[in-house]
């Protein structure tokens, strides 16, 4: 039997969940699984519990791991009532249909009147513009349908009933931690105490509370006010709503259940996790400088910060990472599916579409595609569809169209990179990962169009890597976190294309 500890860190993705069993001494891997979500934007969790319970299965199972984290896709709003149970299926952070109410909630903070001390003469005269600036200084980001409270508004005003039974709300990774640790729905006959007990389990961390927007990460406090104006409740009476336990960077949560986790002496301890994209920097050790492009569902352009990022534009969101440090970042509802598209139009598969794009030119003789397939947050523009504008009969052909998919994905990833850098954020290293990073065709542009040298880690989950760090950490009780290596395939270098660029800003306006 070998004497070597073990954590496990969990990635509960858009696409998938992902377990992977990690040496807490090195980070190597021990043990995998993984098993997919449902499609859809809107989800009943207990998929991700059944995906959750598939992955760590295929992993060989969790009872020999001392302590594990979660990661997860951020901004899921779970809603649950007094009994635990879900009230309805979670709006994820890629559903739009509250794009009104994010406008909404946005004219309301911009309606009020100007502070008389004088704090706010700086703020914008036109009224959405000075909203958005003032959710900026209350928690960090202005709002779009991604983050969670515009999905509470969206429940109050079009589902009241279901509103009216909201007694806890909670994200995917503080749901599935708090189901690892033996919560869930209640019998009708459970006691006050029961059930108070049972909402009261729930914990998260600042990196994905600061992703609700009802969260001050600066202040590490919740903003009771702003969920009332969200449900249109008062302040008092949104108090009564049971929000997760923020948990410090390195505390310990909950004992996992040990029907599910955690067979040795001890038990297995619960990490606070985070948010994914959070996660990922921690997994890859990012610091100041280090700029993770990471290509999965969404595309995300994040940075650490040691101190708060208020963009007052409002295109970067302002949250946490999972140190006590911010991560400022930029993302698009539309990520590595563009190439996913691409191969379904064109009847390939990634390597074909691969040749295919190597057989054009840069700028796809004049074929670009602006690819905002489900609607876009950055850009916010939550209606959109795709556009492949350029066309000729002359260019119509296969090679030209996959390249501009290719294209596509990259310059809106590049779109999030310049907002990144408009904050003053210092560029020394670019990191790409995700599932879209395997891609050769990503691989073979993003340097020329991002118009730098590109580090490309080992292919390996930085998500449930950031989670098992964590998981080791908590564990060991220290102040600093394990160092763990984390391992360069190689770096990606390429002539700039920056005519690429501007014909994609032409096209998207
Ligand atoms: N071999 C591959 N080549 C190119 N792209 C890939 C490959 N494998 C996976 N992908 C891309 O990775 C995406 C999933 O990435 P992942 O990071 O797991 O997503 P999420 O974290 O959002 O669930 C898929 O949509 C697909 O586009
Ligand atoms: O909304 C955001 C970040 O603000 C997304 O990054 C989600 O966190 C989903 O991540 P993936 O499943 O695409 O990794």
């Amino acid at each position: 039997m070998s004497d070597r500890i073990l954590v496990a860190g969990i990635d509960t993705s858009t696409q998938s969940c992902k377990v992977r069993i990690t040496d807490a001494q090195t980070g190597q891997t021990v043990r995998f699984g993984s098993a997919k979500h449902p499609d859809g934007t809107s989800i009943n969790p207990d998929f991700w519990w059944q995906a959750f319970q598939e992955a760590a299965e295929q992993a060989g199972g969790l009872d020999d791991v001392v302590s594990l984290g979660v990661g997860g896709q951020q901004h899921g709003m779970v809603l649950l009532d007094e009994y635990g149970a879900v009230i309805r299926d979670a709006l994820l952070w890629n559903d739009t249909r509250s794009a009104p109410n994010a406008d909404a909630l946005i004219e309301a903070l911009g309606k009020e009147p100007l502070a008389t001390d004088g704090s706010e003469d700086d703020l914008d005269s036109d009224i959405m513009q000075r909203g958005r600036q003032r959710w900026v200084r209350a928690v960090g980001s202005s709002l779009v349908a991604s983050l969670t409270i515009t999905k509470v508004a969206w429940v109050a005003q079009h589902e009241p009933e279901q509103a009216q039974r909201i007694a806890a709300i909670c994200l995917p990774h503080d749901w599935l931690s708090w189901r690892i640790a033996g919560h869930g729905p209640l019998s009708k006959d459970a006691t006050e105490t029961e059930k108070q007990d049972n909402l009261q389990a729930l914990t998260t961390d600042r990196s994905d509370a600061s992703g609700t927007a009802y969260f001050d990460a600066t202040a590490n406090e919740y903003r009771y006010d702003l969920l009332a104006l969200a449900l249109g409740v008062s302040t008092e009476q949104a108090q009564q709503i049971i929000l997760p336990r923020v948990l410090e960077p390195s505390e310990a949560g909950n004992n996992a259940d040990p029907q599910i986790a955690g067979k040795l002496v001890g038990g297995c301890i619960i990490a606070p996790g985070g948010g994914d994209n959070a996660m990922a920097a921690f997994g890859l050790n990012m610091g100041v400088g280090d700029v993770s492009i990471s290509l999965g569902t969404s595309g995300v352009a994040a940075a650490v910060s040691p101190v708060p990022a208020y963009d007052m534009t409002a295109a970067v969101t302002g949250f946490a990472d999972c140190t006590g440090h911010w991560l400022p970042l930029a993302c698009t509802i539309n990520g590595s599916r563009i190439t996913d598209a691409g191969c379904a139009a064109l009847g390939v598969d990634y390597d074909g579409l691969a040749q295919l794009a190597a057989q054009s030119t840069p700028g796809a003789q004049g074929i670009t595609l602006v690819p905002y397939f489900d609607g876009e947050r950055t850009p916010n523009r939550p209606h959109a569809t795709a556009t492949l504008s350029g066309m000729t009969l002359a260019n119509t052909k296969k090679e030209h169209i996959a390249r501009a998919f290719v294209e596509g994905l990259l310059c809106s990833q590049r779109d999030c990179l310049e907002l990144v850098k408009s904050l003053g954020t210092e560029v020394k290293r670019v990191l790409l990962i995700g599932g879209g990073a395997k891609s050769k065709s990503v691989r073979a542009l993003a340097p020329s169009i991002l118009g730098l040298d590109v580090e490309l880690p080992v292919a390996d989950e930085y998500v449930a890597i950031g989670a098992a760090r964590q998981a080791a950490w908590v564990y060991s009780g220290e102040i600093e976190p394990p160092v763990w290596q984390v391992a360069n395939e190689t770096v990606l270098t390429g002539e700039p294309t920056e005519a690429v660029y501007q014909q994609y800003v032409a096209a998207r306006g």
